[in-house]
């Protein structure tokens, strides 16, 4: 920041240290991918969301939050469907849209996620639409398999192949990562691709609120932790907080999926399957802040923002609210910065 070189020039400090910082540690480095995959879904314009967010400073933004950490973006995933998984396809998945493709995409992004976490020491997954959890979340476990989730969402995306209503794939990433739910993926190959998974007491569920009957069913019958808006509404966000942190191992690290979704409609209305009634964006910075701050959170998505929904007014709203997020889980605190700070300035 410019001003305060300035003044430290003119006060004659001898040494004026980061301005602006949240850890103390040197040599944190985030890998920034972006995945363009809308085919979890059926809107046009998820697929978009990575280049508008850097075309909206997202490098930059983050950097002013955090002026020590290295950020390197991996650019757009790549991948292609090959004949084996159309064959999974025909033979046992016809029934929901895109199963070849999702999984072909999602295996690109168990590997690129593995390969940015030898690299770095945090990542951020953007979507996309939320079929992207599935790779980001199993990429991130096979690196790091002591693992616990938080699933920021409106929805559960638990939904099974023949549970599901839509035949959408970005309603059912959650069922591929836990132990419990894998086997009904038989034909997927899950043991291959990603062999490590989560376990059920390691996921919490916060900001639901258009849970379907067969999900529910399913949630309750495993024993899954959620924290709908009813839960929020009735004890509020720090009870909440406390509540997640208290069920996850300390031990382990934290993988966020944030689905925009979560938000209430009127901070982000750019998104396939809004609902309203969500957390304001104060309670999803109260949120992100409080699970940044274990300093046990390795890896993040951002998913669902769709720039070809609503008036351009809506986009920029739901980009900025996104961007808001992203700032506090990468550091940035709405009291100020101050602990880096070491001039002598008052003697
Ligand atoms: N990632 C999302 N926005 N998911 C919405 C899922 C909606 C619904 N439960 C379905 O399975 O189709
Ligand atoms: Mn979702
Ligand atoms: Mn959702």
């Amino acid at each position: 920041m410019w001003w305060m070189r300035k003044l430290a020039k003119n006060v004659g400090l001898a040494r004026l240290k980061h301005t602006t910082s949240s850890g103390n540690s040197t040599d944190q480095s985030l890998a920034i991918i972006g995945v363009p995959f809308a085919k979890g879904q059926s809107k046009q314009g998820v697929e978009l969301a990575p280049d508008l967010l850097r075309q909206r400073n997202l490098t930059q933004v983050l950097q002013s939050v955090d002026d020590r950490l290295v950020i390197n973006d991996y650019g757009n995933l790549k991948y292609s469907v090959d004949e084996r998984l159309l064959k999974q396809q025909r033979e046992h998945y016809s029934h929901i849209r895109n199963y070849a493709d999702f999984m072909a995409c999602n295996r690109a992004l168990i590997g690129q996620v593995q390969k940015m976490l030898e690299q770095n020491s945090q990542f951020l997954t953007i979507g996309g639409d939320h079929a992207i959890g599935f790779g980001s979340v199993a990429g991130h476990l096979q690196h790091t398999p002591n693992l616990s989730l938080v699933w920021i969402d409106a929805h559960a995306d638990i939904n099974l192949h023949n549970t599901s209503q839509s035949g959408n794939i970005h309603g059912m990433p959650v069922s591929f990562l836990l132990e419990q739910l894998r086997g009904t993926w038989q034909h997927a190959g899950l043991d291959e691709i990603a062999p490590n998974c989560l376990p059920k007491d390691q996921l919490v569920y916060i900001g639901l609120r258009d849970v379907d009957p067969y999900e529910a069913f399913i949630m309750n019958k495993i024993g899954i932790r959620a924290y709908a808006m009813d839960s929020i509404d009735r004890v509020g966000v720090p009870k909440i907080i406390e509540m997640t942190l208290d069920a996850l191992n300390p031990q382990n690290k934290i993988h966020v999926s944030f689905d925009i979704d979560a938000l209430d409609s009127h901070v982000a209305p750019s998104t396939g399957t809004a609902v309203r009634g969500g957390l304001t964006l104060r309670e999803g910075i109260s949120i992100v802040e409080a699970l940044r701050d274990t300093k046990r959170v390795q890896g993040v998505d951002l998913v669902e923002i769709n720039p070809k929904l609503g008036s351009e007014h809506d986009v920029r709203t739901t980009v900025d609210s996104g961007l808001e997020i992203l700032k506090s889980m990468f550091g940035y605190r709405r009291s100020g910065a101050w602990s880096n700070i070491d001039t002598g300035i008052l003697g």
